[in-house]
């Protein structure tokens, strides 16, 4: 199952960046024994002033076709580290392909691609910066395969 992280804006090299590479490589070395991955970053960026619709016509485009839709949200629904690896199980086991998991900017992620997710994911009712969603995400995909692949990384 290919994995998808489609967001808005462009992160410059720094130390968010250099976790989200550590944790994505390690996703996808743990991730090849178990069908997860590998994981690819999709960052679109509208410099015209356009807000959340024109960032959704962005989005849109990059997310694969037939894609299962998880949009991070903090009106969503809040699971633990283990849940949330079964459900990364469950959709590959049900076949999923690609799982696209999307991001908003400053201003959030347009109502109506919100409605058309297949899941909203939350961490928390705290509004995060979403450089930091990213990286927190990365970590939890990571944590997700590990957990799955029976590693000690998780030890709660
Ligand atoms: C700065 S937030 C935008 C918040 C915006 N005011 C709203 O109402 O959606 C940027 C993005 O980070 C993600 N995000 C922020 N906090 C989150 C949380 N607690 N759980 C999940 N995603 C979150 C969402 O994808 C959000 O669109």
């Amino acid at each position: 199952m290919r994995v998808h992280l489609c967001v808005v804006g462009r992160l410059r090299a720094g130390p968010e960046r250099d976790l989200i590479d550590d944790y994505f490589k390690r996703f996808d070395r743990t991730g090849r024994a178990l069908s997860l991955g590998p994981v690819s970053v999709h960052e679109v960026e509208d410099r015209k002033g356009g807000g959340m619709a024109a960032e959704a016509v962005l989005l849109r485009k990059a997310i694969p076709n037939g894609a299962t839709l998880c949009v991070l949200d903090e009106r969503g629904r809040v699971e633990s580290s283990p849940e949330f690896s079964k459900r990364l199980a469950r959709w590959r086991d049900d076949g999923v392909q690609d799982l696209a998991f999307v991001i908003g900017g400053a201003d959030g992620i347009d109502t109506a691609l919100r409605s058309e997710a297949d899941f909203a994911l939350s961490f928390g009712q705290m509004v995060w910066p979403h450089m930091l969603v990213r990286v927190m995400l990365s970590e939890q995909l990571y944590r997700a395969a590990s957990i799955l692949a029976g590693s000690p990384y998780h030890r709660v």
